[in-house]
């Protein structure tokens, strides 16, 4: 468990260094209890006054933001912020910051991949198991008591010893294979460059390695490149019995093509925590046993939270004292 306590604290109030919580009003975080006393934080979500006059009030003293789960900061907001060097991103997606002007102006950024890493592969093991395994089927089927009048006769697939393909092998899926590997699964992966001294092998774009896997883990990044990698054909080259798991992000998938396959028993089922338009999850989505919907909480154990707790603070304790940071997000 984390201290911070035991930190060294900046001396007086004055002295504390300056940092922008940068948050929809809805998003509260314990977060600000810790970073209290040893920051001063600036929040535009409690000032009565409207956020761009409060930004533009403190602009000058601004080095640092945290960005508060994915509150969308825009370039417009940027613009706001001329002294701003490094962004705090307390999400492991970075989709809703605008990376474009973030990497012109040199803008350092950090997420929190690092702390959330084991729990969302757990989450995205567990939605492998449960669709293969139609574990959440046996529960709906129990609960409706259903049992002492008919069998369950639902058949699932076996999930050990399956090719398993990961699309982005960054800490997450890097974590998903670690796992998978435990089940007798071969792994196999894609993502921008091929990554030294992993043992999983590599495939240069998706649609090869849908023809090579049985199931299909997203966990990368949502980019303009990512936009809709699973479509059409990729679903095609995963097959009838193919299964597809995402915990990266919902537009990861051409959500419509995706749902007119499992209408059609065109592929053999999904595990969802992201969707396109969250909170709204296609309707015809929830008659279907073979699919498993979860609402965007692959990241949510207390122990991930108390994890970003600590990568927040550490990482602005390092900057603030001119240290190297943990978990930087590459700007590409
Ligand atoms: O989805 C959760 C995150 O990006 O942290």
């Amino acid at each position: 468990m984390a201290s911070y306590a035991n930190q060294e604290c900046f001396q007086s109030n004055d002295d504390l260094p300056i940092v922008l919580l940068h948050r929809l009003p809805s998003f509260n975080s314990p977060l600000k209890d810790i970073l209290q006393p040893h920051f001063h934080l600036l929040d535009p979500a409690d000032s009565p006054e409207p956020a761009s006059s409060f930004l533009s009030c403190h602009a000058k003293s601004v080095r640092a933001l945290i960005c508060i789960y994915n509150t969308p900061l825009s370039a417009e907001t940027l613009n706001l912020l001329p002294s701003l060097e490094l962004i705090v991103a307390a999400s492991a997606g970075v989709d809703h910051i605008d990376l474009e002007e973030c990497r012109c102006r040199g803008i350092i950024m950090t997420n929190a991949s690092t702390a959330f890493a084991e729990d969302a592969a757990d989450h995205a093991v567990a939605l492998l198991i449960d669709v293969c395994r139609r574990i959440s089927t046996g529960d709906r089927f129990v609960r409706a008591g259903l049992w002492p009048v008919k069998r369950d006769c639902s058949l699932g697939f076996k999930m050990g010893r399956k090719r398993v393909g990961i699309v982005g092998l960054g800490r997450i899926g890097f974590e998903v294979g670690k796992r998978l590997e435990a089940f007798g699964c071969s792994i196999a992966y894609n993502s921008r460059k091929k990554k030294p001294s992993v043992p999983f092998s590599y495939h240069a774009n998706v649609l090869d390695l849908a023809e090579d896997s049985d199931a299909l883990i997203l966990c990368c990044s949502l980019t303009e490149q990512t936009h809709h990698i699973i479509n059409k054909d990729v679903l095609e080259a995963l097959g009838k019995e193919g299964v597809i798991i995402n915990v990266g992000r919902g537009a990861l998938i051409d959500e419509k093509v995706l749902v007119q396959f499992l209408l059609r028993g065109d592929i053999g089922g999904a595990g969802l925590d992201v969707f396109e338009n969250e909170p709204d999850v296609p309707r015809e989505l929830f008659e279907l046993d073979n699919v498993v919907l979860s609402p965007h909480r692959a990241i949510f154990t207390s122990e991930s939270l108390e994890a970003l707790h600590e990568l927040v603070f550490t990482n602005l304790k390092a900057f603030f004292s001119n240290k190297p940071l943990q978990s930087v997000f590459q700007i590409e």
